[in-house]
C-alpha cells in the first residue's frame, strides 16, 4: 500500500485531498477589519486552494466541497457522510493524507468523531481559522498551509486525527476551543499539545496513549444514523427539567455535565436514576474542562449503574457514547470504552 512514507521514499510529493466543509476559514466580511459579524462558509474549496499558491511547493493538492456550513450546524448525518468519504479516499493508494477545513466552533467534536471511526493510519488533519478570509492577517492561509504540510508528512502517520491551528499540532481527543475569538484558542488542556509546525515542517514531541483510528472497535460503514445522546448541564439551583425533557424526547444516552468532579445535585440525581432504570445510559462528565471524573467519587456509580467520562469533556463524551451505543448497552463495556479511547 502506498502511503506518505512511500511518497517520501519515492521522492515524490505527497497527494493531499482537502475536504472543505465551511466555517470562518471560508468566511467573508464586509471590510478588512471585520473580524466578527462576518459570514462563515462563503468561499469555495478551489478559491481556498488558489489563495495559498505555496501549497504547490509541498503537496499535490486536490479539493472537494463536502459541505458549506457554519460548524454550529454540524450534525450526526454530516459526520457520517464525512467519515465515509475520508475512509473511501484513504483506501486509495494514491491518497497520502487528508485535510478537512472546518468551522472552529465544533472542530474538536468532528475531529474526535473521526479519530474514533477513520480506518487508516494515514494523516487526517482538521483545520480552521478564527479570522475570515477577507481580514487583515487572516489566519486561514497559514493554517491551511501548515495543515497540508502535516497531512503530507510521514511523521504524522499513525498519530490519530490532528487539529492544526496557530502553528500547533493537537490530538483530536484532547483539544478544545478555549477562547471565543482569539487565534490562539485551541488548547489540549493540561495533557499537552503534540507538537509545532515551524520552519516548513512538523515537529512532534508526544503522542496520546489512548487508542484511535485503526485500533478502535467502531465502524460507520453501514450506519445511516447514530443513537440519540444529549447533554444536561448543571449549575447552582438546577432542577430535573432538562433531564426529564431529554429522556421524554427519546434520548438513549445522557451526558451529565456536572459541576466539579461531576457532582450530582440532589434535585438531579433522582431524575438521572429514573432515566437509568428506563434503560438510558448515563455518563457523568464535568463542565470544568480539565481533569478526571473519578468513578465512585462524587457519586456511587456502581450502585447507580452510571459511567464516568474520565477526562473527556461533555461534548466529546457525547460522541463516544453515541458510538458505544452502536455496539452495546452494557454499562461495564461502555465504561471500558471510556477508559480506552
Ligand atoms: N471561527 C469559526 O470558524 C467560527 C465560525 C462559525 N461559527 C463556525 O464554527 O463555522
Amino acid at each position: 500500500m502506498l502511503c506518505a512514507a512511500t511518497a517520501h521514499a519515492a521522492g515524490r510529493m505527497p497527494n493531499v485531498v482537502i475536504l472543505a466543509t465551511g466555517g470562518t476559514i471560508a468566511g467573508t466580511g464586509a471590510t478588512s477589519t471585520t473580524t466578527v459579524g462576518y459570514t462563515a462558509a462563503k468561499v469555495g474549496v478551489d478559491d481556498l486552494i488558489k489563495a495559498v499558491p505555496e501549497l504547490k511547493q509541498v503537496a499535490h493538492v486536490t479539493g472537494e466541497q463536502v459541505f458549506q456550513i457554519a460548524s454550529e450546524n454540524m450534525s450526526n448525518e454530516h459526520w457520517l457522510t464525512l467519515a465515509k468519504r475520508v475512509n473511501t479516499l484513504l483506501a486509495k493508494p494514491d491518497v497520502d493524507g487528508i485535510v478537512i477545513t472546518h468551522g472552529t466552533d465544533t472542530i474538536e467534536e468532528t475531529a474526535y468523531f473521526l479519530d474514533l471511526v477513520v480506518k487508516s493510519k494515514k494523516p487526517v488533519v482538521v483545520v480552521g481559522a478564527m479570522r475570515p478570509s477577507t481580514a487583515i492577517s487572516a489566519d486561514g492561509p497559514i493554517n491551511l498551509y501548515n495543515a497540508v504540510l502535516v497531512a503530507g508528512s510521514q511523521d504524522a502517520i499513525g498519530k490519530g486525527v490532528l487539529v492544526v491551528m496557530n502553528d500547533q499540532i493537537n490530538a483530536a481527543r484532547d483539544v478544545s476551543k478555549t477562547n471565543t475569538t482569539t487565534t490562539d484558542t485551541f488548547k489540549s488542556t493540561e495533557l499537552g499539545l503534540l507538537g509545532y509546525v515551524v520552519g516548513n515542517q512538523p515537529h512532534f514531541y508526544r503522542v496520546s496513549t489512548r487508542k484511535h483510528t485503526v485500533d478502535t472497535e467502531f465502524d460507520v460503514s453501514n450506519l445511516n444514523a447514530l443513537p440519540q445522546v444529549d447533554i444536561a448541564y448543571t449549575y447552582a439551583n438546577v432542577g430535573p427539567t432538562a433531564v426529564n425533557a431529554l429522556v421524554a424526547a427519546g434520548a438513549k444516552g445522557l451526558i451529565h455535565a456536572g459541576v466539579g468532579d461531576g457532582s450530582l445535585p440532589n434535585k438531579v440525581r433522582p431524575a438521572l436514576s429514573a432515566a437509568r432504570e428506563k434503560g438510558v445510559v448515563i455518563v457523568r462528565a464535568s463542565r470544568v474542562g480539565q481533569g478526571i471524573v473519578a468513578r465512585n467519587g462524587e457519586a456511587n456509580d456502581d450502585q447507580l449503574d452510571f459511567v464516568v467520562a474520565d477526562t473527556l469533556n461533555p461534548q466529546k463524551a457525547r460522541i463516544l457514547l453515541m458510538l458505544a451505543l452502536t455496539r452495546t448497552n452494557d454499562t461495564k463495556e461502555i465504561q471500558r470504552m471510556f477508559y480506552t479511547y
